[in-house]
């Protein structure tokens, strides 16, 4: 039936990724992929039923049924590629996406559906309907359905988790007598481990559990070749050359692993004091499978603080909950990062946001969904530069960190995509490659 609504076309040049473009991976995304992901979230409804049940008494068993019908019938309209309906929510930000949906309506005053629309859009209004399913609810407010995958990876990955803390706490432990060529060095491995921490997401598995290997810092010099565009150096020249207080805003992406290395990253730029201030952007609700919501983030902050058989763990977690009791670091959750908007649409949508990361002297964008939110998921022609393909979004010095999973990229040489899909038809979706972008901020120049 969705069919005879989409084109067997690669995706288009200049245009958003969307599902109508049958050859694109937006297509199988939302024929197969998103599909079962909302299968797997009724069954894990299912399986948490009787857990569910202990907790709020015989009354909740109704109202996880009610939630299951809805969310069946959710996937029915999917995968019948039904028109969207309204958000039925006393929440303010129901407004915006019943404005977007009327917006977004065919001249003849159709509402958008999951195959023509953006793909941008349709994928995020489907984390919003899951929402709206579990907001109806009398128990199932706060229920996150995707805890479990994200608390499994965490568990999976505790050998790279181990490894990788044991290393900071061996350079920190010189920290004071490091040389500025050791300080940058370590700089660079840490912003490396938190990019291939990036592999591990579980929307592109389906929710599957993906474990990174044990000794991602030894591997970190091998994997140099499969990283696409590299600008540490001005990552380092701008930490550098900017004197006083000195903050850094990173928008996370994955909880568990992904998200421990960012914590990594994030100690060493305050230790070694490289900057005074950090400031981690999370998700108010589940998300895209893993991206970190609060309690994901106190869930990690936990598990290192409690953790039996590690006590450098421990110590990290202990120091990682006084940097957050002292404001040295912050988490905040803005509404802004779950809507459908592209980062092109921030200073106009959210002018206080923008002028927030203004006040940074580097942000990091996390991971495949932002670099899609900075792109305006659009299919540049990946020799489009970085700058370009951002339009309107220069709030100041940023900084993507990013392992390639979806049919968009920009700031390539001449040659390269081609090269590329020559020898790796998928090179773009697996996950194998990855960019490290920077956008220096317009004050500087
Ligand atoms: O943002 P992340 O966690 O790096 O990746 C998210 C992802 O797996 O999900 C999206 C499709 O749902 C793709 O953009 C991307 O491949
Ligand atoms: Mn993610």
């Amino acid at each position: 039936m969705y069919l005879q609504k989409c084109v067997d076309l690669p995706p288009q040049k200049n245009k958003p990724l969307s599902a109508k473009y049958i050859r694109s991976f937006a297509f199988p995304s939302m024929k197969d992929r998103t599909p079962i992901i909302l299968t797997k979230v009724i069954d894990q409804l299912s399986r948490d039923k009787e857990a569910l049940i202990d907790k709020h008494g015989k009354e909740a068993k109704e109202d996880i049924k009610t939630v299951i019908n809805k969310l069946s019938k959710l996937k029915n309209e999917m995968t019948t590629n039904k028109s969207f309906t309204d958000i039925t929510s006393d929440r303010p930000d129901a407004k915006i996406w019943n404005a977007e949906l009327i917006k977004r309506s065919f001249p003849d005053g159709t509402p958008p559906n999951w195959f023509e629309s953006d793909w941008l859009y349709a994928e995020c209004y489907f984390y919003r309907r899951l929402k709206e399913a579990l907001e109806q609810s009398t128990y199932l407010q706060n229920y996150d359905p995707f805890l479990e995958c994200k608390v499994e990876s965490f568990v999976n990955s505790k050998g790279a988790i181990i490894a990788l803390g044991e290393h900071l706490n061996s350079v920190l432990k010189k920290v004071n007598t490091l040389s500025q060529e050791e300080i940058r060095k370590f700089l660079i491995l840490y912003l490396k481990a938190s990019l291939w921490g990036n592999r591990c997401d579980l929307s592109l598995s389906g929710g599957d559990a993906v474990s990174p290997d044990s000794n991602i810092l030894a591997q970190t010099e091998k994997l140099d070749k499969f990283i696409l565009v590299d600008k540490t150096p001005l990552v380092w020249k701008t930490l550098m050359e900017k004197k006083g207080y000195k903050i850094l805003d990173i928008v996370l992406d994955n909880a568990g692993y992904e998200l421990f290395t960012d914590l990594i990253l994030a100690d060493y730029l305050i230790s070694s004091k490289l900057v005074n201030k950090i400031r981690f952007h999370a998700k108010s609700q589940p998300w895209f499978v893993s991206d970190v919501n609060p309690s994901d983030f106190e869930f990690v902050l936990n598990a290192v603080t409690n953790d039996l058989e590690d006590s450098t763990l421990n110590d990290l977690g202990k120091k990682w909950r006084s940097f957050l009791n002292s404001g040295i670091w912050s988490l905040e959750a803005e509404p802004f990062w779950t809507y459908f908007y592209d980062f092109d649409a921030m200073k106009e949508n959210d002018p206080e946001l923008y002028g927030k990361l203004g006040e940074a002297t580097l942000v990091i964008f996390k991971g495949d969904l932002n670099y899609r939110k900075l792109m305006a998921d659009i299919h540049w022609d990946p020799t489009t530069s970085f700058r370009e393909a951002l339009q309107s979004f220069h709030p100041t010095n940023l900084l993507s960190l990013r392992t390639v999973k979806a049919d968009l990229i920009s700031g390539l040489k001449p040659g390269v995509a081609e090269n590329l899909t020559n020898i790796k038809p998928d090179w773009l979706l697996t996950g194998e490659y990855a960019t490290i972008q920077f956008d220096p901020c317009d004050d500087d120049e």
